[in-house]
């Protein structure tokens, strides 16, 4: 007899090397305001891309309508090549993994992952390789025939991975996947995660609140704000190039000095004290443009000894808090208008100032960008 499975007959051409492509896509879920407006995203064959953003900008809508859970109300979504803007969720070829592991309770581990291929229609022994290849992929062998209930969160979290991936999807949708757990084990996951991408080089979108997640997982994040993408880039590209104040201080922490542009030609801006200091322009035009300067606090140095900055302003401590590995020290300018965040490596080298002292603290020209004020 001649089997042909529907894993060969199904499984498509991964010819494409953009995996996934989003052109125009808005949602509104009330045929009035746009909650996802006007979307533009292509993303690589066995790219991990972030989607990083505040509650309610749309982070998780994009996700829905990505996996078919949601129609867009315009525009199109095309997965290796297609467009499946308008095909149910069972009819795509997407993985999933969200925040609740939505394992079968009453499945053990091992029927828990070979449902997605029974579903789809593989021969009963290609079945029991692939189980026992996932199984080793997450490294939980001999876990086989527990049930959901029997395994820690950590563990049910790798079952619920190994199910998404299982079947060989076109692209895996992950929604805040380690929301549940706690720190430590997140921190194990993502190590995990990074493995595990780095050996089958799935595509994956990844939506999460967790910035270190999102800056050590992907290879891009897309920052999105009121249902826009407000920057698409690398992590460090975007940690250390953020092209506006919104994502300047969403990303990470900041320091944040009101400045006013004093020349549209040079990179020189006035503080409110008429002090004169400067930074990379970024998106700030004329003269006299009002914005605000921003360098992050482990770019803030305290000038010791003869030590050379183009930046420098005098400071009085007013806090310093320990944090293991670094001391965070708060401190106001002696104008008293600006308050300045920096941190002390606690490697043993460096004093941590009390408070009240005043320090000098300083910054390179390309260590800072300023953005307009709105
Ligand atoms: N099914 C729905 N019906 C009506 N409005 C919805 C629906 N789902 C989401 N919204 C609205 O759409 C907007 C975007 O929500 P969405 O859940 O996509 O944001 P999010 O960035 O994922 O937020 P969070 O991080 O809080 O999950 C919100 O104003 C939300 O209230």
């Amino acid at each position: 007899m001649l089997t042909v499975t529907m894993k060969e007959q199904e499984r498509p051409a991964r010819s494409s090397a953009q995996s996934v492509v989003l052109r125009n896509v808005v949602k509104s879920y009330d045929g009035m305001t746009a909650v996802v407006k006007g979307i533009d995203l292509n993303v690589q064959a066995g790219e991990f891309l972030t989607i990083l953003g505040p509650s309610g900008s749309g982070k998780t809508s994009l996700l829905m309508m990505l996996a078919g859970f949601e129609q867009p109300t315009s525009g199109e979504i095309l997965l290796g090549g297609n467009d499946v803007s308008r095909l149910p969720p069972y009819k795509r070829n997407i993985g999933m993994v969200f925040q609740q592991y939505a394992l079968f309770p009453h499945l053990t581990v091992a029927q828990n992952l070979a449902f997605p291929l029974e579903m789809r229609g593989w021969a009963r022994d290609e079945i029991a390789g692939r189980v026992a290849w996932a199984m080793n992929l997450v490294r939980l062998k001999g876990l086989e025939e527990r049930r959901p209930a029997q395994l820690s969160g950590g563990q049910q979290q790798r079952i619920a991975v190994a199910r998404a991936l299982i079947f060989d999807p076109e692209l895996v949708l992950m929604d805040e996947p380690l929301g549940a757990l706690d720190k430590q084990l997140r921190e194990q996951m993502q190590e995990e995660f990074a493995r595990i991408h780095r050996e089958l080089k799935p595509t994956i979108i990844y939506v999460t609140h967790d910035q270190g997640e999102a800056i050590s997982l992907s290879d891009r994040v897309a920052v999105f704000d009121g249902g826009r993408i407000s920057q698409i880039a690398p992590p460090k590209d975007l940690y250390e190039k953020p092209e506006s104040a919104f994502v300047a201080t969403f990303i990470g922490e900041t320091n944040r000095i009101p400045v006013r542009r004093a020349s549209a030609s040079l990179d020189t801006f006035q503080m409110a004290d008429g002090r004169l200091v400067s930074a990379v322009a970024v998106g700030m035009g004329s003269s006299d443009d009002r914005g605000y300067l921003m360098v992050r606090p482990e770019r803030l140095r305290r000038i010791a000894g003869r030590e050379y900055l183009p930046n420098v302003l005098e400071a009085i401590v007013l806090e310093a808090t320990y944090h293991g590995d670094n001391v965070r020290v708060r401190a106001g300018t002696i104008t008293g208008d600006t308050e300045l965040l920096y941190r002390i490596s606690n490697d043993g080298n460096q004093p941590v100032p009390h408070v009240g002292e005043q320090v000098l603290l300083g910054w390179r020209t390309e260590d800072a960008r300023a953005f307009p004020a709105s």
